[in-house]
């Protein structure tokens, strides 16, 4: 698979302080890559240095085989950008706003009406943002970014702050997006979020990346080395994950009902290897 952003021994500080401390990573192309650490990890750090918003101290990031620099803007026609402070205009109605960027963009105003369609907002497109739900609002600033069709998708934090029911909903777009072939970079503090959307982890503590890996590979490689038996009688038994352990255990005399292994959870994975919660 292609490569879509490659870090190399990334470096960046602010007035002494180490944010980041030669940080390396690529994502592929066409994954949906979750970038998981806590409140002052450097996510949204990274994100600013991969779209060109601040300068490292020292290393190299390449977005669609291309060198970022900062305040260049020649990848902005190829990428989306979705953060807290992604703007509209609050005073225009939802048509009006996604008009406006897409002149800025020179995309064209038929994809206007798609976008609408596409993110549930054509019912809304006559309001004025301001009346917007919070929900209706993050998905005028999805909407807003993939106007012009980007390659590449950095997301940060596109759920925080909003109730279940509207973040599954910003999860199938992004799942939908990623199916029509949008490579998607997301930062949460969410693990349940991660090992449900993305395709790969890392996990950043303290500007250092401490592991990566597919969920399922990372669940595995921390699961514990036992299982657990579980019978009709009430009993249960936790034994070595070795056959023989687990043949003598099923000469128990009641009914077997479920063996469990027992795999953990990322957010369990990230304390075990950072002595942190991701808050
Ligand atoms: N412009 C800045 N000036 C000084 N320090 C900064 C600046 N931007 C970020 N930092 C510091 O860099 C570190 C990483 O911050 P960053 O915002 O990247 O973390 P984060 O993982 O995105 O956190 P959160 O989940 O709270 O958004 C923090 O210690 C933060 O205080």
């Amino acid at each position: 698979m292609e490569e879509c952003i490659r870090i190399t021994n990334l470096t960046k500080t602010f007035q002494g302080k180490t944010a980041l401390n030669q940080l390396n990573c690529v994502v592929r192309q066409g994954e949906i890559y979750g970038f998981l650490g806590p409140s002052g990890a450097g996510k949204t750090t990274t994100i600013k240095l991969l779209t060109g918003q601040l300068s490292p101290q020292s290393g190299e990031l390449t977005v669609l085989g291309q060198p970022v620099v900062c305040g260049r803007g020649s990848l902005y026609s190829q990428i989306g950008v979705l953060t807290d402070t992604s703007g509209f205009y609050e005073k225009m109605t939802v048509r009006e706003n996604l008009r406006l960027f897409a002149r800025i963009s020179q995309t064209s105003q038929t994809r206007v009406q798609q976008v609408l369609t596409q993110l549930g907002l054509a019912d809304h497109q006559n309001k004025k943002a301001e009346k917007l739900s919070r929900g209706m609002k993050q998905r005028l600033m999805f909407a807003r970014a993939i106007l012009h069709q980007p390659k590449l998708l950095f997301l940060d934090e596109p759920t925080a702050n909003l109730d279940p029911a509207t973040s599954a909903d910003v999860h199938a777009l992004i799942r939908e997006m990623n199916r029509q072939g949008t490579t998607i970079f997301l930062t949460t503090h969410n693990m349940e979020e991660a090992q449900e959307l993305c395709d790969r982890v890392a996990f950043l503590n303290e500007g250092h990346l401490v592991e990566e890996g597919t969920p399922q590979a990372l669940r595995l490689k921390y699961a514990e080395d036992s299982v657990e038996l579980r019978y009709q009688d009430g009993t249960t038994l936790r034994v070595r994950k070795e056959p023989e352990a687990i043949r003598e255990a099923l000469k128990h005399e009641g009914r077997l009902l479920t063996i469990h292994s027992q795999e953990p959870d990322l957010k369990t994975i990230f304390l075990q290897l950072t002595g942190r919660d991701l808050r």
